[in-house]
């Protein structure tokens, strides 16, 4: 983030490029931009679209989105599927390709993923396999989606071994952020996205984390602080995702707290109940600078203020706060051999010099894992 953007300056919207060659793509922020959706739809030359989306944000905004289609002339249907974490399977994927395929979602047409990134991973890696590929627009409705989830291809489901695990690189063909659908997101949900925004201050941009410290609340309240918080987001995830596509390098630091996280996740079970995965991401960056603190790498100062803010939004920063507890360290490591992220059997993790110092390191010692992990849950 640049001094000129970390002025309080009005934005009403922004348009953020994704630079990818031939599969590049805008994301376009603003009020309202889902009204736009059948336009935008019939200018990528589609005849149909299947719009996908949960019971809780079908009930909130698919009116729009089918109007929108309809006003455009185009032939809409609608696939729903259950709100929350453990509609990202193969079962539900079955189905929702079962769906696609009835409704004669032809390779030229388009599957919407309306919703959060629950959603946007499912119908993503939907679109990805169904007749090997059609193209995906991606209006995401949580502000985890709009701010992470929507941007970059990573689509996907959760396997019962692990997060993820089962997917596809698959980029958007356009990414409609409208703002005004986080006023029916619920504010715990709005808190777990919000994790996911502190992590691109804490992965590269000091600035960025500094201008979220003082300015969280009014990006909580709403305004034109929540949008620059978007765009800055995805400004940045669109940089990393422009120069390593497929992770082969820095795109890695975008799991910046994902190791610990998911690990948590899987081990609860994905039930958001207990814990959500922007929660997750909130613990386990806290967690990365304290192992980052512990190895020596980053002063223990900012390990604490990594945690003041997160405490400050109301974010978990512990293992020990996820209600009902979590398994031992021992568990918690057997999950994190699962994370992609491992090669030649060697864990990697993201961690920090410094805020805004992130760094991609391999080959870290599991015996050292393990013994962090024993004193974050003593
Ligand atoms: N592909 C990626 O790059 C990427 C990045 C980050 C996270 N993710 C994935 O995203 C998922 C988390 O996404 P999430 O936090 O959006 O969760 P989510 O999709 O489960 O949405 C959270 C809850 O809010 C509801 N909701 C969403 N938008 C709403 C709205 N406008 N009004 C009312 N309710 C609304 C949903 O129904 C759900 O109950 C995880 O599976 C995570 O792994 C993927
Ligand atoms: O886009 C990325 O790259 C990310 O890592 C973003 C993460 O916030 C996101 O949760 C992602 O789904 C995690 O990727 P995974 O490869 O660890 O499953
Ligand atoms: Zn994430």
């Amino acid at each position: 983030m640049t001094d000129a953007a970390l002025s309080p300056q009005a934005t009403d919207g922004a348009v953020v490029r994704v630079a990818l060659g031939d599969r590049a793509y805008d994301i376009v922020i603003g009020h309202g931009v889902l009204r736009e959706a059948g336009a935008r739809a019939r200018a990528l030359g589609a005849r149909k679209v299947a719009v996908v989306t949960d019971e809780n944000v079908a009930k909130a905004h698919l009116p729009t989105a089918l109007g929108a289609l309809a006003d455009a002339g185009l032939d809409a249907r609608a696939v729903t599927v259950a709100a929350g974490e453990a509609s990202k399977c193969m079962s539900t994927l079955a189905e929702v390709t079962d769906q696609l395929i009835a409704a004669r979602i032809e390779r030229g047409d388009l599957v919407l993923a309306l919703g959060g990134g629950v959603v946007g991973d499912l119908a993503g890696f939907a679109a990805a396999i169904l007749r090997r590929g059609v193209r995906c627009l991606q209006a995401p409705t949580s502000l985890l989606a709009q701010v992470d989830s929507s941007v970059g291809g990573k689509t996907g489901v959760n396997s019962r071994y692990g997060k993820n695990l089962i997917g596809a690189f698959h980029q958007p063909s356009l990414v409609l952020a409208d703002v005004d659908t986080l006023d029916t997101l619920p504010p715990r949900e709005f808190r777990a996205g919000y994790a996911e925004v502190a992590k691109y201050g804490l992965i590269d941009d000091e600035a960025l984390f500094g201008w979220l410290e003082r300015s969280w609340e009014e990006i909580f309240a709403g305004g034109p602080a929540r949008i620059e918080a978007i765009a800055a987001s995805c400004r940045s995830k669109a940089a990393i995702v422009a120069r390593d596509e497929h992770e082969h390098g820095d795109r890695a630091l975008l799991n910046l707290g994902h190791t610990f996280g998911h690990a948590l996740e899987a081990d609860v079970a994905y039930d958001g109940s207990r814990l959500v995965h922007g929660e997750g991401v909130a613990i386990g960056m806290a967690m990365a600078f304290r192992f980052s603190a512990a190895l020596g790498l980053c002063a223990p100062d900012d390990a604490r203020r990594v945690e003041r803010h997160l405490q400050a939004v109301g974010l978990p920063t512990s293992p020990k706060a996820v209600p009902g507890g979590v398994s031992d360290a021992d568990t918690l490591l057997e999950h994190m051999r699962q994370d992609k992220k491992v090669s030649g059997g060697r864990l990697t993790f993201i961690l920090a010099r410094g805020v805004g110092r992130s760094f991609v390191a391999k080959d870290v010692d599991a015996d050292k894992a393990l013994a962090f992990l024993k004193t974050e849950l003593a």
